[in-house]
């Protein structure tokens, strides 16, 4: 279903995607945003829900509200990552059903996909093979979700639709050094070095693990484009197409940030996936591709975190 405008609810607003779509949607009079905080809407809370869903009736929804962590956080708390997603996309895609909501984005990841999916990783390679241990308890959360998105389609006709974002990094990242991601973690570990003129700074696992980071605004434009120009039960991955070593990213954010000292790797922490592109040619035959630069990027983020460290998440 074609849908070009209308009350747009974006879940999560105040996270890292969340605050990317509030700033693509902008300059896009023709489509009325909605926001909740988690304090006014608990969406895992189905009665609450239901209830907004009734009061609103968004003609549209993001769903980018979720448990989100890094490989530390989703190893050390399974049971939030499973729970807390499976409860807020139940939620959200049954009233979303129920109140008739024309269209349905959930933002699924690439934790989806199999340890040793070939790369890169195609859309069809989901549930052929073992999943990461790491962080399954996410990606089995977000497997449950795509199936609902698509069983919603099936059964009851209705345009939820699901894309697979590769690794986030930008503004309004979370910066805590054990929970965030690699990314934002780094930037804070390098920044306080340098300040503290540090001998070193120690990472986790061996360097080795390759990710493919895409620069939050380019996921949100991939985001507007697909809600107005993609109906499909198929899922579809949104990536920039090209992946980087963390010991690599680790020698980029450095000098980035302009930290000179040694760098060492924990090796008794979890390298997680070993890794992780993804086949971008659905998506780049829809007429998407990313924009952003990696260094573009993390010279960005590094940019709002100097500006912003007083309210940043760390
Ligand atoms: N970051 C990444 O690298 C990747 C992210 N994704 C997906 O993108 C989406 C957005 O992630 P990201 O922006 O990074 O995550 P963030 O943690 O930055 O933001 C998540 C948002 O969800 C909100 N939220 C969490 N629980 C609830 C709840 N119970 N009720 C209402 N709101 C809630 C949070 O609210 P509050 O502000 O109150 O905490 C926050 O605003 C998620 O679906 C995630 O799985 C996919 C691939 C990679
Ligand atoms: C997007 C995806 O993100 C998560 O998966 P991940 O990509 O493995 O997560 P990560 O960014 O935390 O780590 C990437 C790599 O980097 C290494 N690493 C080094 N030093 C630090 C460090 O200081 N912090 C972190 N976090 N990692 C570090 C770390 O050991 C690993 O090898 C999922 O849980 C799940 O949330 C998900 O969907």
């Amino acid at each position: 279903m074609a849908i070009t405008g209308g009350k747009l609810f974006i879940t999560g607003h105040r996270g890292l995607v969340g605050r990317a779509l509030l700033r693509y949607y902008e300059d896009k009079p023709q489509w009325q945003i909605i926001t909740r905080t988690r304090e006014e809407l608990d969406l895992r809370d189905p009665h609450a829900t239901d209830a907004f869903f009734a009061a609103e009736k968004p003609d549209a929804v993001i769903l980018s509200a979720a448990k989100v962590g890094g490989i530390k956080a989703s190893y050390t708390h399974p049971v939030d990552f499973l729970l807390d997603n499976l409860q807020i996309q139940n939620c959200v895609l049954s009233a979303a059903h129920r109140f008739e909501t024309k269209k349905v984005l959930f933002l699924g990841s690439t934790c989806i996909y199999p340890k040793a999916a070939e790369i890169p990783i195609r859309e069809d390679s989901l549930m052929t093979g073992p999943m990461e241990e790491t962080n399954a308890p996410y990606g089995v959360a977000k497997i449950a979700g795509i199936k609902l998105c698509q069983g919603y389609r099936h059964q009851h006709g209705r345009d939820f639709i699901c894309a697979m974002p590769a690794n986030l990094y930008g503004p309004y990242d979370n910066f805590d050094p054990e929970h965030s991601h690699v990314l934002p973690s780094l930037i804070r570990r390098f920044h306080e070095a340098r300040l503290q003129s540090a001998p070193s700074v120690t990472l986790w696992g061996s360097g080795n693990p390759k990710r493919e980071f895409l620069f939050v605004d380019d996921l949100a434009s991939a985001c507007g484009f697909l809600l107005e120009n993609y109906s499909s039960p198929d899922i579809i991955n949104v990536g920039c197409g090209w992946d980087v070593s963390i010991r690599e990213a680790a020698e980029i954010i450095r000098g980035i940030v302009g930290y000179e000292g040694e760098i060492r790797w924990d090796t008794t922490q979890p390298d997680g996936n070993p890794r992780r592109l993804l086949d971008v040619s659905r998506m780049e035959k829809l007429g998407w591709k990313a924009r952003t630069d990696f260094r573009e990027g993390v010279a960005r983020t590094y940019q709002w975190f100097l500006e912003n460290r007083a309210t940043a998440r760390v």
